[in-house]
């Protein structure tokens, strides 16, 4: 469809061509799982079990030449987020166009009391492949207005904002410790679906 066909909309730009190679032979090729689907997903060549708190850098058997003006974003996946608290310590890791090395993801398992278990091929991040713009810094002494000006850190109000004195932050922490009572149950309920969840099933 031409940009006359739909006024405005301009029409959709063809997938760009990324050079792969295969460092582990039977690693599967990082695929989008939708239509649509911002992020491929990036499974780990290596097993691996971290205990509650446990951090670790996990190999994804495949190195890219993305092309020039372009990055690679390793993002953490919501599902494992969510059902095993998995996270990705750099998210999202960058991974730039002239970086030929393997790709690696750095896990985290932040559930307080789980240990999380992955096995050879568990889909364990996504890849947001994305155009990047190369600025040239010009250093000047004032900088234009604006609206929010040095406003920032909760300054539009919420929950930042409470947290002003000794009597806001003790009423903070009693309700993060009910909070969390609360979300603990919520793991247990959902805890039935974490192998489920590192393969997608
Ligand atoms: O999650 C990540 C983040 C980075 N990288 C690779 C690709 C990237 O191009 C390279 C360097 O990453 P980064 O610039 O974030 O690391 P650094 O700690 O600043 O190291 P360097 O001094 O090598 O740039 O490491 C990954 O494989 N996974």
């Amino acid at each position: 469809m031409s940009t006359t066909d739909h006024g405005a909309c301009p029409a959709p730009r063809g997938p760009v061509e990324v050079l792969l190679r295969r460092l582990d032979p039977e690693v599967p090729l990082p695929a989008y799982q939708h239509p649509g689907d911002a992020g491929c997903d990036l499974v780990t060549t290596e097993s691996a079990e971290l205990a509650p708190g446990e951090r670790a850098v996990l190999p994804t058997g495949i190195s890219l030449a993305l092309p020039d003006g372009y990055a690679a974003f390793v993002h953490p996946r919501s599902g494992l987020a969510a059902r095993c608290g998995v996270a990705l310590v750099n998210a999202p890791g960058t991974v730039d166009a002239g970086y030929r090395g393997e790709i690696k993801v750095i896990v985290a398992n932040l559930d307080p009391r789980e240990a999380v278990r992955f096995e050879r091929f568990d889909r364990i991040a996504q890849l947001v492949v994305q155009q990047v713009e190369k600025v040239r810094f010009r250093e000047v002494e004032e900088l234009p207005t604006s609206a929010r000006a040095a406003g920032g850190f909760g300054s539009t109000g919420g929950h930042a904002a409470g947290r002003t004195g000794p009597e806001a932050d003790s009423a903070e922490e009693a309700g993060s410790i009910q909070q969390t009572a609360a979300q603990q149950k919520h793991y247990v309920a959902v805890g039935a679906d974490r192998a489920s969840d590192l393969r997608g099933q």
